[in-house]
């Protein structure tokens, strides 16, 4: 890391909490029901995480399930408050998880253009831009069906595609690879290279260390909350799977 590099985010010991009501459901009788109900939990999800990217970097997220990764996502992209500490961005984050929103009733072309006006196109622009999207999704044929009737990897090809159709600062993308066949996984981390290349940074959440290692130019490791490694993805990702 040189000097000349310009930060994009910093993520400044950054502490997140949930609460949560207990459900009760493990109570074996009304009473203890009853008092359970009342209970609040406090789950804390990151526990002072510090770091800073670049531009220019694509960072892998890695870590056991449950360890904090899409929280330390929600936060940068500012969904989640954080009880302690700051993210301070360069400029908007966007955030591309499984759960971003497209309306299931809608067909998938109407959806395409709803989401290119929510990522801020002009309608003008959604036109140009609505063959590349529909071609990169390589659902064609189903444009004209609404998306309940997709299936979750058709769904999320159509997601991705709509996001990757414009040019992020910042782009987090939370385990959306994951759904895809291989072509498209392939496509998809192309694309994630050309953003970074056009000084661009990708956070890149996942569980295949193969995506990662095809993609990323650094890796954080979060362990139950906390930042256990930064660095090279060889070196963070053999440490990693030494833990498993
Ligand atoms: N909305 C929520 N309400 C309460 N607790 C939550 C919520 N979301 C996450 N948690 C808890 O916060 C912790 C971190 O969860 P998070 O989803 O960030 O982990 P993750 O590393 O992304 O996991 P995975 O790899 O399984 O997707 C977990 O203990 C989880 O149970």
């Amino acid at each position: 890391m040189t000097d000349q590099q310009t930060p994009t985010v910093v993520v400044d010991n950054l502490h997140v909490d949930y609460k949560i009501f207990a459900s009760g459901k493990a109570a074996k009788d009304r009473r203890s029901l009853l008092s359970r109900q009342r209970g609040v939990r406090v789950v804390h999800a990151l526990k002072g995480v510090s770091f800073t990217a670049y531009e220019g970097e694509s960072i892998g997220v890695i870590g056991h399930n449950g360890s904090g990764k899409s929280t330390l996502m929600r936060a940068v992209a500012g969904l989640q408050q954080p009880v302690k500490g700051a993210v301070y961005a360069s400029s908007r984050p966007s955030l591309l998880g499984v759960n971003a929103a497209l309306l299931s009733d809608l067909t998938g072309e109407k959806n395409v253009i709803l989401g290119g006006l929510a990522l801020g196109m002009t309608p003008e622009e959604v036109e140009e831009r609505y063959d590349s999207i529909v071609e990169f999704s390589g659902i064609r044929e189903f444009m004209d069906l609404p998306m309940q009737a997709y299936s979750s990897g058709m769904a999320a090809r159509l997601r991705f595609s709509i996001a990757i159709s414009r040019n992020h600062q910042i782009l987090l993308v939370d385990e959306a690879l994951a759904v895809g066949d291989k072509e498209f996984r392939e496509k998809s981390e192309q694309r994630i290279r050309d953003l970074r290349e056009q000084a661009g940074t990708v956070f890149l959440v996942s569980h295949s260390m193969r995506s990662i290692k095809e993609t990323c130019t650094r890796v954080i490791w979060i362990d139950h909350g906390t930042l256990k490694m930064d660095g090279d993805p060889e070196d963070v990702i053999r440490e990693y799977k030494k833990s498993t």
